[in-house]
């Protein structure tokens, strides 16, 4: 199948850019998993960039700007489906009263941004203005040009909208891989198959650091709807009230919603007593008399949150695939302004200027941080290390004007060019203190072995801490593709357990000889093209050989991870001609892996031009690890320092470091 725009997601973002794009004149299919489960139908609708108190000004200008353009959208939808029974949206410019309690500083929370009105209402005004309030309610903002909109109704007047201008709507097709080739997307990997386009667009909500590293996480909100009962003749609320931990969202059908919890409790499901307790307690205190109005349903739903609270939206990592996830608290608000702005993006190419402020990459240039950090320059080593003593022998390379924009790999930053392993310590203290010393921010772990707690593998995956290392999962044990495949699968979930949702990596190992413990080449070749095609961020360790590098790269791999000498043995850089053939043409990263016995060797290899190390047995077996792992750490500084400095060239002669001239004759 191939169409120009393939969505994937069909919460109201995704809708609204299916929409958009087919009256540019694309065409748009949106695959969904669920249509009823996105955060969409959860929400309460309110259009409340005042009422939210939004204090990023890029923010706050992209919300009121999709707020002007509500009252188009919206009569431009239910045009396209006026022929319809569902085209009514619930659009309701109906304002927003936000009322304050006595707590202290409460009237100063709202920021004036001279772009919207916000009224004070004192006491008796307030109470004169909505009758009904509970007593303790000493004033309130008014926001006049906020409101709300049926978000229920809305996607489904979106969704009849999109598909009678034809957009393909594929409903039920979980999409389980993005495979990506060289920069590009090549197609997606559904349980119905394999699917193509020119273009692709990520809006799959909390779902989407599923399918790629993004910093996107679910907040769970609980909800529930009140009934105006029969006997109350008219709309007791006529406007949305916006309380304290509560907002309360009259509906002109009658139905009163009320909202919503903010849990991080990843994406457990249900309504639970505390937390609809939580909500009726704050909706009576601030309107007493909804405590006698029927309840007639609960629900929850997962609002799509990033670490700054700010959507991500435009281009991505790869040139065919654009980003519209990550709305957060104001998704609803926000559909017409994304779907415009990710339609220039797609069909014109144009960038608004808007967009930098919310482009992915925000999140990449904050580094993975450290246990032991020295965050100041991109060539991190410790400043400290933790077996007893305390060194400070920190390295200011920017004095040195060094640039190195830090190792990146499948779009992800990291300071240290170390990676270390966790095998043949004596101790897991020992070996928790050695990782410290390295300075490492990646650690490899044999998926199998921790999965079996195999001897010296007890407890280990619990013996770091993951949110400050990112985890390596790795296929050690493996000696055919498919075992290899499977277990990388195993990984994905071990490192989703460990609370790294969006950890995606692997670390192929495909060794079917004990002895020499040497990597078949073909069956790798094998394991990356499928776990690619999977989303896996591959990073293949194989023998030193520039041809295989040259086509693991071809099929997407992350990086090559061409060994010094066979694993285990302390060789040191056995295979170096063919290591600087592999860093010459590569463009991924090549992290030399396996064979490394001493600092010196860990410093040459960095010195050659490899982006990165991955040692474990030198550090490990070392009469004192912990230390040895410092020393490595500073080893791979010192190599990539003078990578960067430019070596002396080799010359075959001696020549004089002082002048040969102006000397004195005897
Ligand atoms: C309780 C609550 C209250 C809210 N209140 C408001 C409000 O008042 N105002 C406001 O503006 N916003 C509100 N929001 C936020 C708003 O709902 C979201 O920001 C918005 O719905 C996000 O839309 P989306 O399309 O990005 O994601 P979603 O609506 O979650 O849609 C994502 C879609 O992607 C699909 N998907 C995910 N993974 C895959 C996959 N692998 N393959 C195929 N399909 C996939 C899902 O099935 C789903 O259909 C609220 C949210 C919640 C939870
Ligand atoms: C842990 C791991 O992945 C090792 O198999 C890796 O190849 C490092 O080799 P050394 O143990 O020789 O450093």
């Amino acid at each position: 199948m191939t169409s120009d725009v393939l969505i994937i997601g069909g919460g109201i973002i995704g809708l609204a850019c299916a929409v958009e794009l087919k009256l540019r004149g694309a065409n748009v299919t949106v695959v969904c998993r669920d249509f009823t489960a996105a955060a969409s139908h959860a929400a309460a609708g309110m259009l409340a960039p005042d009422a939210e108190n939004i204090a990023d000004a890029a923010m706050l200008d992209l919300c009121r700007r999709s707020l002007s353009l509500y009252p188009y959208w919206i009569s431009k939808l239910e045009e396209l489906t006026a022929k319809k029974d569902l085209n009514n949206t619930g659009y309701w410019p109906c304002g927003i009263l936000a009322p304050v309690y006595q707590e202290a500083g409460e009237k100063k929370e709202f920021i004036p941004n001279h772009q919207s009105p916000a009224y004070w209402l004192d006491k008796a005004a307030i109470h004169e203005y909505q009758p009904g309030l509970g007593a303790d309610v000493v004033g309130g903002w008014w926001y006049p040009e906020n409101g709300q909109v049926d978000n229920q109704t809305l996607v489904k007047v979106l969704r009849t909208a999109a598909e009678s201008l034809g957009v393909s709507f594929k409903d039920g097709v979980t999409v389980e891989a993005i495979a990506q080739q060289q920069g590009q997307v090549i197609g997606i990997q559904t349980n119905i198959g394999f699917l193509r386009a020119d273009h692709y667009l990520l809006a799959a909500g909390a779902w989407s650091n599923q399918l790629l590293p993004l910093t996107v996480h679910p907040r769970k909100g609980q909800m529930l709807r009140l009934r105006v009962p029969e006997f109350v003749t008219e709309l007791p609320l006529t406007r949305v009230l916006f309380g304290k931990n509560i907002y309360i969202v009259p509906r002109r059908n009658r139905s009163i919603v009320l909202g919503a919890t903010s849990e991080n409790v990843g994406f457990t499901p249900d309504n639970t007593p505390a937390g609809i307790q939580s909500l009726l307690e704050a909706a009576t205190r601030l309107y007493p008399q909804l405590a006698d109005y029927p309840i007639q349903e609960m629900w929850w739903g997962f609002r799509p949150a990033t670490s700054d609270e700010l959507p991500i939206l435009g281009e991505s990592h790869c040139s065919n695939l654009t980003l519209a996830t990550g709305h957060y608290r104001n998704g609803i608000l926000l559909a017409p302004v994304t779907a415009n702005l990710i339609a220039d993006v797609i069909l014109s190419q144009t960038t608004d200027p808007l967009l930098t402020h919310f482009h992915y990459s925000r999140f990449q240039n904050t580094p993975v941080p450290t246990q032991s950090s020295t965050t100041t320059s991109m060539l991190t080593h410790p400043a400290n290390f933790t077996n007893g003593h305390s060194k400070n022998l920190s390295i200011q390379p920017a004095e040195f004007n060094l640039q190195d924009s830090g190792l990146v790999i499948a779009g992800k930053t990291f300071q240290s060019r170390l990676m270390t392993g966790t095998g043949k310590y004596r101790s897991i203290e020992e070996m928790q203190k050695s990782v410290a010393a390295s300075g490492c921010q990646i650690v490899t772990v044999a998926v199998r072995r921790v999965q079996t707690n195999a001897p010296g593998h007890e407890g280990l995956a619990e013996a770091l801490d993951w949110g400050k290392i990112w985890m390596l999962p790795n296929t050690a044990g493996c000696q055919t593709a498919e075992e290899a495949i499977r277990v990388a699968r195993l990984g994905r979930e071990m490192a989703k357990l460990l609370g790294q949702e969006d950890n995606n990596f692997v670390k192929l190992e495909v060794i079917p000889d004990a002895k020499y413990l040497l990597p078949d080449p073909i069956g790798t070749l094998h394991a990356a093209e499928q776990l690619v095609k999977e989303g896996f961020a591959v990073l293949p360790y194989i023998n030193a050989d520039p041809m295989l590098a040259k086509r693991l790269e071809e099929v997407g791999c992350a990086t090559v991870m061409p060994l010094a000498a066979p694993i285990g043995s302390g060789q040191g850089l056995k295979t170096t001609a063919n290591i600087q053939i592999i860093i010459e043409n590569a463009k991924v990263p090549v992290v030399v892996d396996a064979g490394i016995g001493a600092p010196s060797e860990a410093a040459q290899a960095m010195e050659l031009g490899a982006d990165a190390l991955l040692i474990n047995s030198a550090i490990a077996l070392a009469e004192n690890a912990p230390t040895m792992a410092y020393a490595m750490g500073l080893a791979t500084v010192a190599g990539r320092i003078a990578y960067l400095a430019g070596r002396m060239p080799i010359k075959n002669y001696a020549s004089a470091s002082s002048p040969l001239t102006g000397t004195i004759t005897a």
